[in-house]
């Protein structure tokens, strides 16, 4: 459904993303955690064909995406970490866009968008795009990539910014949505997230991925908290031993 083989990207002579591997299977929910700068954003861009990789290959829905880019783009959906919606517009006019570009302008997109406003608590689509806060334009970009139900989505930080209700919701919709088969790629730096939504959860470091699997896997019988782990594996433990002391 997913599939990365060697993916690498460099910036002049960094290396952001080193010769990855990745796969996903349908209707799972797959975490993909790391340190700042680790290479999360990197790599979701180079899945979802906003960013052309060094080398390697990406295949989303057993399409190769230097064949078929633009099939791949209409059947995914990327909710990126900062909104990026026309400042002018007005919310309501933003979905209507969307809805003309994705040919999807219909009774039932209506309907979803309803329902999705209703979850969300967003009353405000009368409201230009440059008056919203961070949060409202955030839910607003949820909607738009929700009422298209694609079958696999991307979302890089997704619960930044939203309040405590509208997080749980989305949390209960992407398991709801992996239930019906639609594939669910995230990032988060909130690791009781990941623990208790993902069904595998790779963690990379400086470009490289260092453990994949599901939680049974990456614990190896020992019951440690996916926090622990994490900070182990990145080798931040320590660091953060060193640095309480030091204050
Ligand atoms: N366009 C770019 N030009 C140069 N370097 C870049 C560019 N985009 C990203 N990088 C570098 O690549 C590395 C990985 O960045 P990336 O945004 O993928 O990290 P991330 O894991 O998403 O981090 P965060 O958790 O902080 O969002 C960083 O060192 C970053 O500075």
């Amino acid at each position: 459904m997913i599939k990365a083989e060697k993916l690498t990207k460099k910036f002049g002579d960094f290396v952001a993303v080193d010769d990855i591997d990745l796969y996903v299977e349908k209707g799972k929910i797959f975490g993909f955690l790391g340190p700042n700068g680790a290479g999360k954003t990197t790599t979701i861009r180079m899945l979802t064909g906003s960013l052309k990789p060094t080398s390697g290959k990406v295949e989303i829905l057993g399409l190769d995406m230097k064949k078929h880019e633009i099939e791949i783009k209409r059947r995914i959906g990327v909710v990126p970490d900062e909104p990026r919606i026309y400042d002018h517009l007005k919310g309501f006019e933003y979905l209507e866009f969307i809805m003309d570009v994705y040919r999807i302008n219909n009774e039932e997109t209506r309907k979803r968008i309803d329902e999705l406003c209703q979850a969300f608590g967003v009353n405000y689509l009368d409201k230009q795009v440059s008056d919203m806060s961070h949060g409202m334009k955030q839910k607003l970009m949820l909607i738009s990539v929700l009422m298209r139900k694609p079958e696999v989505i991307f979302l890089d930080e997704p619960t930044v910014g939203l309040d405590a209700k509208s997080a749980k919701i989305l949390k209960e919709l992407l398991r709801k949505y992996a239930e019906q088969d639609i594939t669910i790629f995230l990032t988060t730096h909130i690791l009781e997230i990941a623990e208790k939504m993902c069904n595998e959860i790779a963690i990379i470091n400086e470009g490289k991925i260092i453990v994949q699997g599901n939680m049974e896997t990456l614990r190896k019988g020992e019951n440690k908290s996916l926090e622990d782990l994490f900070l182990e594996l990145t080798a931040q433990e320590k660091d953060i031993k060193n640095i309480v002391d030091s204050l």
